[in-house]
């Protein structure tokens, strides 16, 4: 493997990906080839957590295939660790840890201490290394009980755990989480996550990471990227995202005697319900509801309100429509 960083002028030298306009067609006899990704360009920097986004059939597997080395690309200029992953897959498996969560990269008959065990060796993880990280992994996953216990006969949570002792098991420096939390239930997706969270702290590892779970982007990325029919439509952190999908937090307002309309400066009423008793305003996320409530209290009397903040669900679907901007109600 040649170089560690790419000397591609204007890029930052802690760049570890490098991806530019990139492009995968699958080709079907007999129908109209699909464009899984188009002119998808984006870098990312050695540490960052980018969290992956899409609706269904946007890319995001693919992307991170071609990343692997597993797909060449039709078209474009991919870097990783400062070379091509489909020419160079073998040195940077060394350094690359992968999960699917869909499915397994373990051995389904074998116990899983012997799957660990063999992939250790697959990866040439000196004995001693080997032994320390399995033992670490096993103990902050939990994996005593589960290490005799044949991969097929693992429920999914467990599988998901050894799937990621597995991916962590030579040491990585560069993550790729695909769906790691899918099916799991909340307690195991809390651990996960938490788990995710001391890696990234302690080890510094570079991680991308595919979800359909906002609740993983907000616990544990500072960056997204937003991909639609192949292509970037957003790329920037979480405070941002919100700004790009017009996100706007709501107060819901009862007042004692019902008004049709209810008025007040920085505010807009976007509906009203209980026979002009219950009125929704909409402010800009960043706007104080203070004055909001201030000059509503000073022509009426409140029985009661409350302020909902966006849901990062509700932001993210409308870029996805492209639509306008995201209320709660
Ligand atoms: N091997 C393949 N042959 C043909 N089409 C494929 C192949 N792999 C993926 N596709 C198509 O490419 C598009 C992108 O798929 P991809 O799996 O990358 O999406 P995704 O964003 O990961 O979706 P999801 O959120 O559903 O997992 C989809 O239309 C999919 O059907």
């Amino acid at each position: 493997m040649t170089p560690e960083t790419p000397a591609t002028p204007g890029i930052p030298g802690d760049t570890v990906i490098v991806a530019e306009h990139l492009r995968r067609v699958f080709p079907r006899r007999g129908r109209p080839d699909v464009v899984a990704v188009d002119d998808l360009s984006f870098t990312v920097r050695r540490g960052e957590v980018l969290g992956l986004l899409g609706p269904n059939g946007a890319g995001k597997s693919t992307t991170i295939k071609m990343l692997t080395g597993i797909l060449v690309p039709t078209a474009g200029r991919l870097e990783v660790a400062g070379v091509d992953p489909t020419r160079h897959r073998t040195a940077l498996a060394r350094r690359m840890g992968v999960l699917f969560g869909q499915r397994t990269t373990l051995w389904w008959d074998l116990p899983l201490g012997d799957s660990l065990d063999l992939l250790g060796r697959v990866h040439r993880v000196p004995p001693d290394r080997l032994r320390r990280t399995r033992e670490l992994l096993v103990d902050v996953l939990d994996l005593g009980p589960l290490l005799g216990t044949p991969v097929r006969q693992l429920s999914l949570g467990q599988r998901v755990r050894g799937d990621l002792a597995a991916a962590l098991l030579h040491g990585p420096d560069l993550l790729y989480l695909d769906e790691p939390t899918i099916g799991l239930d909340i307690t195991s997706k809390r651990r996960l996550r938490e788990l995710l969270t001391t890696l990234i702290a302690e080890s510094g590892v570079t991680l991308l990471l595919t979800t359909h779970d906002l609740s993983d982007v907000e616990a544990l990325c500072r960056r997204v990227l937003v991909i639609d029919h192949g292509t970037a439509i957003f790329d920037g952190d979480l405070a941002a995202l919100h700004v790009a999908g017009g996100s706007a937090r709501t107060l819901v307002v009862d007042l004692v005697a019902p008004v049709p309309s209810l008025e007040a400066p920085g505010a807009t009423t976007v509906r009203t319900e209980d026979d002009g008793r219950r009125h929704w305003l909409r402010l800009p996320q960043d706007a104080s509801t203070a004055p909001v409530i201030a000059a509503i209290a000073a022509a009426h009397e409140i029985a009661d309100l409350s302020v909902r903040e966006p849901e990062i669900e509700d932001v993210v679907a409308r870029l996805y429509s492209g639509g306008g901007p995201a209320v709660s109600d």
